[in-house]
């Protein structure tokens, strides 16, 4: 396909699978370009559903609604934004061939479920990854922790994301808690847990990657400067941009990237999380659209990865500069309550070079994000701090 040809029908269409605050940011960036869009997701009122063209509410895990609203709406493209769709409609969509997939079905399917990602990185690419088995009983897990993987090691659902439903076990008699927590706290539960051994990393970045085409209509692959990132019970506290890596290490983690990007395929943007000690890196997970921690582009990049992924989905130029240093910090609710008001904004927005992004989620749990602060500086250390000092500036409170 030739630059730009994907815009020659005015009408273009999207369907947004999967509305939070990812989805938010890049509804915004698509239709800057004219694209229509349509959100959906699990709730009314979800982030991205207050910028869209139109919304729908429907169970993203049942193949039948899925397919019932992409006949409703015929979408050019339909892009899944969060970790829990029925992959198996998507791969029957991409075969009747009216709809492109972002970036194809095949990507959905091996990344929704960690032991399809896990089983193409590891075993037929050849990535470092940790030592891992899957479990399909609480038996299964403790033989396979006692014979290969030993403590501490992390225990996921398959399906899940932002740290739902994971634990690290530090000793056996916490081995039990994390099977059961993993089989109902995951996004879907599939039957299925990975164990995987502790890394021990010096820091943990994310590589956003994007498969684009050049001005010779060919995919070509691009990377954004490396986001350092802290997590905390799997979920991503901050991230700043650029985190400094030596030479052998970034070359060996583009290498990666490369390789499980290019056996994904299609066009778009990808987040590849990897553990890095000295000159090693370890491929961890990668997402097939823009990554949370990645939000800190918003404030870094010429391009922020939204838009990236937008003009990557629309065969339009890329540019995956860097601006300027910064950071982000998120701001999680610390009540749970159906009707929110937010406090210390004129507070939070003191911190010089600072930004808020409050994402409108309708519904505050504990622990749930809402929100994200934002801040440039000299250094990633002080940037980091402005953006922490501005989140926690912001508080999430009942509407009385
Ligand atoms: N094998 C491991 N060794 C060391 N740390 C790990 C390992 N697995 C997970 N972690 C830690 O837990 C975090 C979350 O893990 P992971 O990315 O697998 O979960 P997730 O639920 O997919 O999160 P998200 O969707 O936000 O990326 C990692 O970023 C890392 O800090
Ligand atoms: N790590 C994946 C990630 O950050 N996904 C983002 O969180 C939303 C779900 O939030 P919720 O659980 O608060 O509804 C998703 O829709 C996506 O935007
Ligand atoms: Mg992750």
């Amino acid at each position: 396909m030739k630059l730009g040809t994907a815009l020659s029908n005015s009408a273009t269409k999207a369907l947004l699978l999967g509305s939070g605050e990812l989805g938010k940011e890049l509804v915004i960036s698509l239709q800057r370009y004219g694209v229509e869009v349509i959100a959906v997701d699990r709730y009314p009122d979800a982030p991205a559903m207050h910028v869209a063209h139109r919304s729908h509410v429907i169970d993203m895990t049942d193949g039948e609604a899925v397919k019932k609203i992409i006949a409703l709406e015929t979408p050019d493209y339909i892009i899944p934004e969060i970790e829990a769709i029925a992959t198996d409609a998507l791969a029957e969509i991409e075969q009747e061939g009216h709809s492109t997939i972002v970036p194809n079905a095949r990507a959905i399917q091996l990344t929704m479920n960690r032991e399809g990602i896990r089983t193409l990185a590891a075993e037929r690419l050849q990535l470092p990854t940790s030592a891992y088995t899957f479990a399909e009983s609480f038996a299964e897990l403790k033989h396979a922790v006692e014979q290969k993987i030993g403590y501490p090691c992390f225990v996921k659902p398959t399906m899940s994301s932002s740290g739902k439903g994971q634990s690290m076990v530090k000793s056996p008699e916490e081995l039990e808690a994390a099977w059961n927590y993993a089989k109902v706290s995951g996004r879907v539960d599939t039957g299925k847990v990975i164990v995987e051994s502790k890394i021990d990393f010096d820091f943990e970045i994310t590589l956003l990657t994007v498969r684009a085409l050049n001005p010779n209509g060919e995919i070509e692959t691009r990377f954004c400067e490396p986001i350092g990132h802290r997590q905390e019970h799997g979920d991503y506290r901050e991230s700043w941009q650029p985190q400094p890596m030596a030479p052998a290490a970034i070359g060996a983690a583009q290498q990666i990237a490369l390789k499980v990007t290019g056996a994904i395929g299609g066009r778009g943007l990808f987040g590849v999380e990897l553990f890095v000690k000295g000159d090693h890196v370890w491929f961890s997970e990668v997402s097939p659209r823009p990554h949370d921690t990645g939000m800190a582009t918003m404030i870094t990049q010429q391009q922020n990865e939204f838009e990236l992924h937008a003009r990557a989905i629309l065969g339009l130029p890329v540019d995956t500069r860097l601006l300027r240093v910064g950071a982000s910090a998120v701001i999680l609710s610390q009540t749970e309550a159906d009707d929110v008001v937010y406090e210390g904004l004129d507070a939070a927005l003191n911190v010089p070079d600072s930004e808020i992004r409050l994402f409108g989620k309708p519904r505050a749990l504990v622990n749930r994000r809402m929100g994200v602060a934002l801040a440039s500086a000299e250094t990633i250390e002080e940037a980091t701090q402005k953006a922490v000092k501005a989140a926690s500036l912001v508080s999430i409170n009942a509407k009385q």
